[in-house]
């Protein structure tokens, strides 16, 4: 039988620092996040960012969490069940971090009979640190626990006509009403060594505005590429007039050289470039959380308006929307009849 494993990032079990360590401590431990060697990686996370980032961590987590449990959990488990009400198969739902474990899935599908499973990461574009992180502990787990089960993993989506069209009428929506100055695409950032490592060529990824508008191979795992194909052709879709938007890069976490620009240092120069009425539109993310709740609904917008703005909306992710669960329905079918 088939079945389906949606599986995003996870969260902390409590906005405690007594539980955001934990978590903490086996996402930043992931080679593919921290990507140095192990001792210096050990020593970084857990002799470095473990000592203070839990306590500040478990603050942001507080003012964003919800009472039956974290954003990205809740919404993760509404878009499960709405995906399984559609699907005459089997649906789980698993995270990379934390609980529930891609194992505990695929266990779980396995006891319901499933044999060949499509996994989705729920992620719209490529990086290390998310779809590759996800497809190659899957793939372990498969080898050694479940060698009788087949997996395929569904490829990032930045691109596909049923994401673009679910984005593009979320922003409209939201934007209904909004005569703003300018639209804000915010990514989560990564450092600027992930992408040149997942250039499968060597040779073409650049980082500069020529290597990710022009055509090549690489483009499958360059998650800059992917990011501004995205906005692309959403603004293309939207007829968003060139100016009128941008795409930065968010949440820098140490001393490496992350993908410019900055959301931050960007949210802050608006204003004195006349942009006093701000979207910000976060597609990185198909879920709420902490990082598009706190990071970019309080404390981008807070400093929105230090800095002289005068009115910040932020469009909320796909999550539970109709159209995204359809275009997840319909790439399930799509496997389903092959
Ligand atoms: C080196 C550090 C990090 C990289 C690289 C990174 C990439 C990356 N992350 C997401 C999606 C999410 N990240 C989230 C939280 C989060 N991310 C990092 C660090 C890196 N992420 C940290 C330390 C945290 C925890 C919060 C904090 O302390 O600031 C989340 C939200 C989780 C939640 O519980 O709400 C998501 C989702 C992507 C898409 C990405 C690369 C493309
Ligand atoms: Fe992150
Ligand atoms: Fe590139």
């Amino acid at each position: 039988m088939q079945g389906i494993l949606l599986v995003n990032l996870g969260s902390p079990k409590s906005p405690t620092a007594k539980d955001v360590k934990p978590y903490l401590d086996e996402f930043l431990m992931d080679e593919r996040v921290i990507d140095v060697p192990y001792l210096l990686r050990a020593f970084l996370v857990r002799g470095i960012i473990l000592n203070t980032r839990p306590k500040k961590s478990a603050e942001a987590y507080k003012k964003i969490w919800w009472p039956e449990g974290s954003p990205l959990i809740v919404i993760s488990e509404r878009q499960q069940k709405k995906v399984q009400e559609l699907i005459d198969i089997p649906v789980a739902l698993a995270m990379r971090y934390g609980e529930p474990s891609i194992k505990t899935g695929i266990e779980e599908l396995k006891a319901k009979g499933v044999s060949d499973i499509l996994m989705i990461p729920l992620y719209p574009q490529f990086a290390m640190a998310t779809t590759e992180t996800i497809d190659v502990l899957a793939k372990n787990l498969i080898k050694k626990h479940f060698p009788e089960i087949k997996l395929t993993s569904l490829p990032a989506f930045y691109n596909k006509p049923e994401y673009i069209e679910a984005l593009a009428e979320s922003i409209k929506s939201h934007l209904e009403g909004f005569d703003y100055d300018h639209l804000l695409f915010s990514y989560h950032g990564v450092p600027e060594r992930h992408i040149k490592k997942s250039d499968i060529t060597k040779s073409h990824c650049q980082i500069n505005n020529k290597c990710c508008v022009t055509n090549s191979k690489a483009h499958e795992f360059c998650y800059r590429h992917q990011c501004l194909e995205t906005t692309r052709q959403v603004v293309e879709k939207l007829n968003i007039p060139e100016g009128k938007y941008s795409s930065s890069f968010q949440s820098k976490l140490g001393p490496d050289k992350w993908l410019q620009p900055p959301t931050d240092d960007t949210v802050n120069e608006f204003p004195t470039q006349g942009i006093k009425k701000l979207a910000v539109v976060t597609p990185a993310f198909v879920a709420d959380c902490i990082e598009t709740l706190e990071e970019i609904g309080l404390e981008a917008h807070h400093e929105f308006i230090n800095h002289g703005g005068e009115e910040f909306r932020t469009i909320p992710c796909l999550n539970d929307d109709d159209l995204w669960i359809n275009a997840l329905v319909t790439w399930i079918k799509e496997w389903k009849n092959n």
